[in-house]
């Protein structure tokens, strides 16, 4: 795992070793600044040169300055290769999602995608600039401090090091423990995305019901379970760095007590002294370097787990290695033998159909017969469990996923709009269709007189999910895409929500000179569409039952001749 995360600093190992050369180069000066406060005081103050005295001080400066410089490299451009890592992975993550199966999503929540997507990541980019980073400077200074430490007085060095592991233990007692807690942090802002995210977007639903007090009771829950957790963070933090302080300066004064022993004795210059004493806080200062890293570290491996278990997902429908792209599709649909559940439960049960090119087929039946299931297997959102569907012969799985469903036009019952403008959402069904193309478009499907009636036209923003059309306009925007994205293949999923004579009548009209010249699959909830059918496909428990022409069934007295009744 650990090699596949370093593959992402590859294409920037340029930046990588900027930043990681500044940070040597920094923990190096760290070590030198108290050995320059040493020969200050021990050589140069017996000297009574005031000019040499100010040189070393511009000399001391100057080496501030060069570190100060180092140091915002390291925050800048180290902080740029793990925004840029991070980029890449979210980019890469975001690809995936949306190529993933509808099964996939029928079992998905949203809250915790967007979480994943966000915060997962950001923990990652945190960790791929601070992470070796972080690890290599604090075994540096510490080392290098405790071998400059021995050097000016072993016995010394040796009490400090003494105290080292009761910290180290100290370090990684605590930093276990908040690795935990901060997981289960996590997982608390999880469960709060998902109830965000269900709250606000049902609000409408919520306030219908005069649900809100509910709402706030249950959003309560996961705000105080999120509150405990954190407050155990917290209470482990305060811990540490109590700790650590009283661990600091506790050394600090045993090593000035023992310090000012061997001063006394002749055994240890003052300057030696002194710096010896600033080295004891270089000495200090990686050991909460280790925290950190033992902090961030567990979280930003979760977090590539996470990724790395998302991307390696099977998105289950996707092109063979030999798919061709669909030609020009004239539109001959063929189920043979077609069985489907979406777990072991059979919807579709041996489904047999012929469709030639251009004829419409209605389909109808009772809530629940598999028609909407049915259809969504042409353009392949599921897979057949077993039998096989063609168009002009060709199995779909033998063509390119893309080039198949190009060619196939989806008019469904809960029409989705973006957020955007009118043009935008009608665009989408041709991206790059040009304003006069989107205008006609839009005519055809009959949303002429609502262009000519809102100020600012296409431009006209339709809200979130497009609250600001009826539901009318919305059929008529998934109309006016169908019309622009010209599929030969038609799949229309009729609105079973009540409209209006007037506006079934247009919205019809549309659906009619739509389906003109192609092939048209309809999920009929209205008589008017049944009529206009080529045949009707009457289907019941996963199984058509009845085949044919309006006349020919209500003859023949059966489940359709019931049905339309
Ligand atoms: N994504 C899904 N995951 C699991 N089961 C599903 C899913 N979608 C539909 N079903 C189930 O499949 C069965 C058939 O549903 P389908 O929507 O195909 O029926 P329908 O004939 O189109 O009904 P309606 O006329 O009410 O739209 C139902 O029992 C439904 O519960």
């Amino acid at each position: 795992m650990l090699r596949e995360f370093f593959g992402y600093y590859r294409p920037w190992l340029g930046l990588f070793w900027l930043d990681f050369g500044c940070a040597v180069l920094s923990g190096l000066l760290e070590l030198a600044f108290p050995l320059a406060i040493t020969a200050f005081i021990d050589h140069l103050l017996p000297q009574g040169n005031w000019s040499l005295t100010v040189a070393a001080a511009i000399g001391l400066m100057v080496l501030y300055a060069a570190n100060t410089g180092l140091l915002a490299i390291v925050v800048y451009w180290g902080h740029k290769l793990g925004i840029n890592i991070e980029t890449e992975m979210r980019a890469r993550a975001f690809d995936h999602l949306t190529r993933l199966s509808w099964r996939w999503y029928d079992r998905a929540r949203t809250g915790k995608l967007v979480a994943r997507v966000t915060r997962d990541l950001e923990e990652i980019g945190e960790v791929a600039h601070h992470g070796p980073e972080d690890a290599m400077i604090a075994l540096m200074t510490f080392i290098g401090a405790f071998l400059l430490m021995f050097w000016i007085h072993p016995q010394l060095a040796m009490i400090v090091a003494l105290i080292v592991p009761a910290m180290l233990a100290l370090v990684i007692f605590y930093g276990g423990r908040m690795t935990r807690t901060w997981r289960a942090i996590y997982s608390r802002v999880g469960d709060f995305n998902v109830r965000l995210e269900e709250a606000l977007g049902g609000v409408r639903v919520v306030q219908a019901f005069g649900n809100e007090s509910h709402e706030s009771e249950l959003f309560a829950v996961d705000n105080q379970n999120y509150r405990k957790t954190k407050l155990e963070a917290y209470k482990v933090m305060a811990t540490v760095s109590a700790l650590q302080y009283m661990g600091l300066r506790f050394v600090q004064v045993i090593v000035m007590v023992m310090g000012a022993y061997y001063v006394m004795r002749g055994d240890l210059t003052t300057g030696g002294f002194v710096g010896f004493l600033v080295l004891v806080g270089v000495f200090y200062r990686p050991l909460e370097k280790i925290a950190a890293v033992i902090e961030t570290y567990p979280r930003g491996i979760a977090g590539f787990r996470r990724y790395q278990e998302l991307l390696a997902t099977d998105p289950e429908i996707a092109d063979a290695p030999d798919a061709i792209p669909a030609p020009a599709l004239r539109g001959d649909i063929r189920f043979e033998n077609v069985s489907f559940g979406y777990d072991e439960r059979p919807i579709l049960r041996g489904i047999d159909l012929d469709i030639k090119a251009g004829e419409t087929v209605a389909f109808v039946g009772p809530s629940g017969a598999g028609k909407t299931t049915l259809l969504a297997l042409l353009p392949r959102f599921y897979e057949p469990t077993s039998g096989r569907i063609t168009v002009d012969g060709m199995a779909l799985d033998q063509l390119q996923l893309h080039s198949l469903r190009r060619q196939i036009g989806l008019v469904s019952q809960d029409v989705f709009l973006f957020g955007g403008s009118l043009r935008e959402n009608i665009a989408y069904g041709r991206l790059g269709a040009s304003d006069a193309e989107i205008t006609e478009a839009a005519r055809q499907a009959q949303l002429g007189p609502l262009l000519d009636s809102l100020p600012d036209g296409l431009n006209t923003i339709v809200g979130e999910r497009g609250v600001m059309l009826s539901g009318g306009q919305k059929q008529r925007v998934a109309i006016a895409r169908a019309f622009l994205k010209n599929p030969p293949i038609l799949i229309l999923d009729e609105a079973t929500s009540a409209l209006d004579s007037q506006t079934e009548r247009e919205i019809q009209s549309a659906l009619d000179a739509l389906s003109v010249g192609r092939t048209t699959l309809v999920i009929a909830h209205r008589l008017g569409t049944i009529r206009n059918a080529d045949r009707i496909a009457v289907m019941q428990d996963g199984r058509i039952v009845e085949m044919g022409e309006h006349g020919a069934l209500v003859a023949r007295g059966g489940v359709y001749a019931r049905l339309s009744g």
